[in-house]
């Protein structure tokens, strides 16, 4: 029995700052930012939009593209790591959304929950769905990626910044691809990157907000956490390569294979956290797994990192790069990070390069190194099936990031430090945050969607 992807919608924040922009304010070489990591365009959510929006957007859009019949549904597993709630997970609020706009009580039996494992939540969703389905095959399941990948203003995070949500039909005898039984997992408890709550006294809160009414019923202490991560980047970047390392030589032991495992990958997908992430940590396994491969674990560290420098500019790895890797940083460059869904962005974006460039690649495999700080990384691989070109019709990826409307630095840093309160972009045919019931909407508070015809 063949499980796996049936179908696919996405949702990205339709609002940009383009990256030459961005470079110039904060005097870095644009070309570092472009040539050196891939990045052209870095999307942001407009007034109206969180994960909730970006995730039911999706999610709305997969319903009604594909006429889902929501009684067949039996699962919406969520991946994400910018949780709004401590207690309700963002699969409660798509539910009652759902059935506010598809019918009173139609995904009642329908069981939801969220997974939370960085980036890689989303694989982890989607690896349950598609044992659950194996288990069950007349049944389906969802799978909602959504996340707000944000930054400190002036961090090296900040140019890859990004926002929005894939979601993901998960059936048997899919029509886009189906999943092998082989999935390889290397995990290690590190902070690398990490978004840890913290305790705030009542005397920090000064200003305005220490006038407010709400402000006398708080208790002496509130715990917060930010949006944005406590993060080393180039640590994160070892960890990254350690772990997919790891994933990928398990994978290929148990695979049991003496051959170079990418060798029978058409397209490699990998979490990208920027465009060019992939490609600048793959030469490593690149160089390992090669028959005629000089690398080896034992030089002294320098020689080793010189070694792969040589290998990443060498004519060879970056023709292979061209072929397997660029289509997956199409999509990314123009987007920016989107966690949970980076890794499935970059699946969409391969598909849709070939369709559009009528490639036919039914019955190409496809390898995938998904990553989750913390650390976790998984490998597995999928058959792309005969009907991928029917299940990606109305699916537009391209056609709609060129519609993304550019902002300018003032817009985008007002967005950020949330002083903008007026919508950028007028909402049409979509879901939007309209209200958020407390005293305080910066601090808590039960929020409320609407659909905008
Ligand atoms: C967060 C997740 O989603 C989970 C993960 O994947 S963790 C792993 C990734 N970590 C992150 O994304 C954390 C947030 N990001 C960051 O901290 C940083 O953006 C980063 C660590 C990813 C990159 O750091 P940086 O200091 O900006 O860049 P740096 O590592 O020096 O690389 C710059 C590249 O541009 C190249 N470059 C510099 N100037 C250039 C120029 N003028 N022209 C062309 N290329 C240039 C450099 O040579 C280098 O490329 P190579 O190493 O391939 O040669």
């Amino acid at each position: 029995m063949k499980i796996g992807i049936d179908a696919v919608a996405f949702d990205v924040a339709k609002i940009h700052l383009p990256i030459p922009t961005l470079a110039k304010a904060r005097n870095i070489d644009p070309e570092k930012l472009q040539k050196g990591l891939g990045l052209e365009k870095m999307t942001l959510p407009d007034v109206h939009q969180d994960v909730v929006v970006f995730g039911a957007n999706a999610l709305t859009k997969l319903i009604q593209n594909y006429n889902i019949d929501l009684s067949k549904i039996a699962r919406i597993y969520v991946g994400t790591e910018s949780s709004i709630d401590s207690s309700k997970p963002i699969s409660s609020f798509l539910i009652s959304l759902m059935e506010q706009k598809f019918g009173e009580n139609t995904l009642s039996n329908c069981d939801v929950v969220d997974f939370t494992f960085a980036c890689i939540g989303g694989v982890d969703a989607m690896q349950n769905c598609i044992d659950f389905v194996t288990l069950n095959p007349t049944k389906k399941a969802i799978v909602v990626t959504t996340d707000y990948a944000k930054y400190d203003l002036n961090s090296s995070g900040e140019y890859t910044q990004g926002a929005g949500a894939v979601a993901l039909l998960i059936a048997s005898n899919p029509r886009i691809i189906a999943f092998g039984n082989t999935w390889a997992t290397s995990t290690k408890g590190v902070f690398d990157f990490f978004k840890p709550y913290r305790t705030l006294a009542k005397t920090d809160i000064t200003g305005n907000d220490a006038n407010e009414a709400w402000f006398d019923n708080l208790e002496s202490e509130i715990e917060i956490h930010k949006d944005q991560p406590v993060f080393d980047g180039q640590y994160s970047n070892q960890c990254y390569m350690d772990r997919t390392r790891d994933a990928y030589f398990s994978f290929k032991k148990l695979k049991n294979t003496s051959q170079t495992v990418y060798e029978s990958w058409t397209s490699i997908v990998m979490h990208l956290p920027y465009a060019y992430q992939g490609r600048r940590m793959l030469s490593e396994i690149y160089a390992l797994d090669a028959s005629n491969s000089t690398l080896s674990g034992a030089e002294e560290t320098t020689v080793y990192q010189n070694k792969l420098k040589e290998i990443s500019k060498s004519e060879a790895y970056i023709e292979f790069v061209s072929k397997k890797l660029k289509p997956a940083e199409l999509a990314s460059s123009l987007i920016g990070n989107l966690y949970t869904g980076s890794i499935f962005m970059g699946l969409l974006s391969t598909i849709a390069h070939f369709y559009d460039t009528k490639k036919e690649i039914s019955g190409s495999v496809f390898g995938f190194l998904a990553y989750g700080s913390g650390s976790k990384s998984k490998v597995f691989e999928g058959t792309i099936q005969q009907d991928w070109q029917l299940a990606l019709k109305d699916v537009s990826l391209f056609e709609t990031l060129e519609k993304s409307f550019e902002i300018d630095f003032e817009t985008y840093e007002k967005l950020h430090k949330k002083e903008q309160h007026q919508s950028v972009c007028s909402p049409k045919n979509e879901w939007i945050l309209d209200r958020i019931e407390s005293e305080n909407p910066n601090l808590l508070g039960a929020r409320y969607y609407k659909w905008v015809d």
